[in-house]
């Protein structure tokens, strides 16, 4: 499944360097386009509220730290209503998928696009695609209605469920043309590989001239999606897992030499790991995958359980699932969307120092796995992330009612913005362990950076300045702002 994109980005130079990516708009291929008034004029609610209208020209910068001399740099079009809108809501006919893994907020994004779409936007016709995107052609839909999605968020999961695999274009776009439906705005939640997805969707229906919007709700639980400070769910993700690693804690507390090791999820990215590690302060180490770590020897993880169990007679272990998986044995396999299925590490690691402690030194451990990935995200979403899925879903409603289309809401610098597929799909966001947090958490659990002579790749790439061998500490990182 390719990612490329056939149409590219538009961007609109202003002074002192100032670049807006902007988002594309129903106007760059179909003309003749009928305008009406934002029905929001006449809300009464909306109308007395001092510029609820976002101006034209608003838009948000990527980057707020700068220097002095730095050009004004990347923007984003700010999210909100408009004055003017290009469907009538009689005409419009909205579906609403989710793709990919599940993620606390789902059934809040839902309810909030249905209710958004009723109240301000009178648009009452709204299907739920049944099962991701293979729902599109092999299943029914769902009607949603404000009423059926009233106490959705209160549950998790996605009440008109996912998948993953099965997706195919022009199955999809016909589906959407077959409907006899000249306006619609679909709207699809998911992850980076569903994005891709939406992206492909959307060009398809550029190039047929349809007058159908897409927008996109970023959706991961790994907050690997770039641009955005967060995704939705994370937070709810981080909270969770405190209740894990609280266990681990006790359980390791209460043993002689006891090793609490959780596993948290995060395939490509350890923000769960990292983030879960620094709020909880029970953690003496915490594993992610931009880290490489080894096992053995000067430096390796084993001596440094070895030091925590004879300091303090216990520790916690925070590892995030796709860390060390160079150390493990491969397995070549994909899941239906062609994710490349992990080991579990958890087990591996445990095993591994079960079998040292065992063999190796005269120290009898303790160690008690926890692996409570699933039921972190099979929760329903908590209240901070539940006003930023109400928020994500309003901006994403405006703007596929304001003709926009190829884009996704999401949050940058915290304002909300409309951002263009191309540049969501474009890489994938990643903790860089040169970067600050890293060495706040570092300077946190007091752990090893693992950067030694074992570890060289990362040495060898120049992604550091340089490594302090005796203490094997960053100390001279080279920190972004
Ligand atoms: N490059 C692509 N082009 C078209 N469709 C894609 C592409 N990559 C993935 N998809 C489709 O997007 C859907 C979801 O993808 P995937 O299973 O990778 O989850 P995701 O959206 O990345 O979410 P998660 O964060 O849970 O992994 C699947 O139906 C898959 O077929
Ligand atoms: O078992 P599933 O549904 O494929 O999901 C597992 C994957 O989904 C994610 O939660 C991302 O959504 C990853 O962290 C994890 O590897
Ligand atoms: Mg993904």
């Amino acid at each position: 499944m390719g990612s490329q994109s056939n149409f590219q980005m538009k961007e609109v130079p202003g002074e002192f360097g100032y670049v807006l990516q902007d988002v594309p708009h129903f106007s760059d291929y179909i003309s003749d386009l009928q305008t009406y008034p934002n029905p929001l004029r006449s809300n009464p609610a909306y109308s007395v509220v001092k510029q609820y209208f976002v101006d034209m020209d608003d838009s948000v910068p990527e980057k707020i730290v700068v220097h002095k001399d730095t050009p004004r740099g990347v923007h984003f079009r700010r999210a909100g209503p408009r004055q003017q809108v290009y469907f009538e809501s009689d005409d419009v006919l909205a579906c609403i998928v989710t793709c990919g893994g599940l993620c606390p907020g789902l059934n809040t994004v839902i309810r909030e696009i249905v209710h958004s779409l009723d109240y301000m936007y009178g648009v009452s016709k709204v299907l739920g695609i049944d099962g991701g995107y293979r729902g599109f052609y092999s299943k029914n839909t769902i009607n949603l209605t404000p009423k059926l999605c009233n106490d959705i968020h209160k549950r998790g999961g996605t009440i008109i469920g996912s998948s993953r695999g099965g997706h195919d274009t022009t199955k999809i776009v016909d589906s959407i043309q077959d409907r006899g439906i000249n306006q619609a705005c679909v709207y699809i939640i998911g992850g980076d590989g569903t994005l891709r997805g939406a992206n492909v969707i959307y060009e398809e229906i550029r190039k047929r001239g349809l007058k159908v919007a897409v927008a996109g709700i970023p959706k991961t639980i790994d907050n690997d999606i770039p641009v955005i400070d967060r995704s939705f769910g994370f937070d709810t993700a981080v909270e969770e897992a405190q209740r894990a690693i609280n266990a681990a804690h006790v359980e390791a507390d209460s043993a002689e030499n006891g090793i609490g090791m959780v596993k948290l999820m995060g395939r490509y990215s350890g923000f769960i790991a990292m983030h879960a590690t620094l709020a909880s302060r029970d953690v003496d180490c915490c594993l992610i995958p931009e880290s490489p770590f080894y096992l053995e020897g000067k430096g390796g993880l084993f001596e440094y359980i070895e030091k925590k169990l004879k300091e303090n007679g216990h520790m916690v272990i925070v590892v995030a699932e796709g860390a060390g998986q160079e150390l493990l044995p491969t397995k070549n396999e994909e899941d239906a969307s062609g994710n490349k299925l992990l080991q579990d590490v958890g087990l591996w690691i445990a095993q591994r120092i079960k079998d040292h402690f065992a063999k190796q030194t005269k120290m009898p451990i303790t160690l008690k796995y926890i692996d409570p990935t699933y039921m972190i995200r099979a929760i329903p979403s908590n209240a901070s992330d539940n006003v930023y899925c109400t928020l994500l879903a309003q901006s994403a409603v405006h703007g596929a009612m304001a003709g926009y289309t190829g884009f996704t809401s999401g949050l940058v610098n915290g304002r909300h913005t409309y951002i263009p597929f191309n540049r969501i799909i474009e890489k994938q966001n990643k903790v860089v362990i040169t970067d600050r947090m890293w060495a706040r958490l570092l300077s946190s659990t007091n752990q090893p950076s693992f950067l030694g002579p074992k570890c060289p790749s990362l040495m060898n790439a120049g992604q550091l300045g340089t490594y302090d061998k005796v203490t094997g500490l960053l100390g001279c990182l080279s920190l972004k702002p």
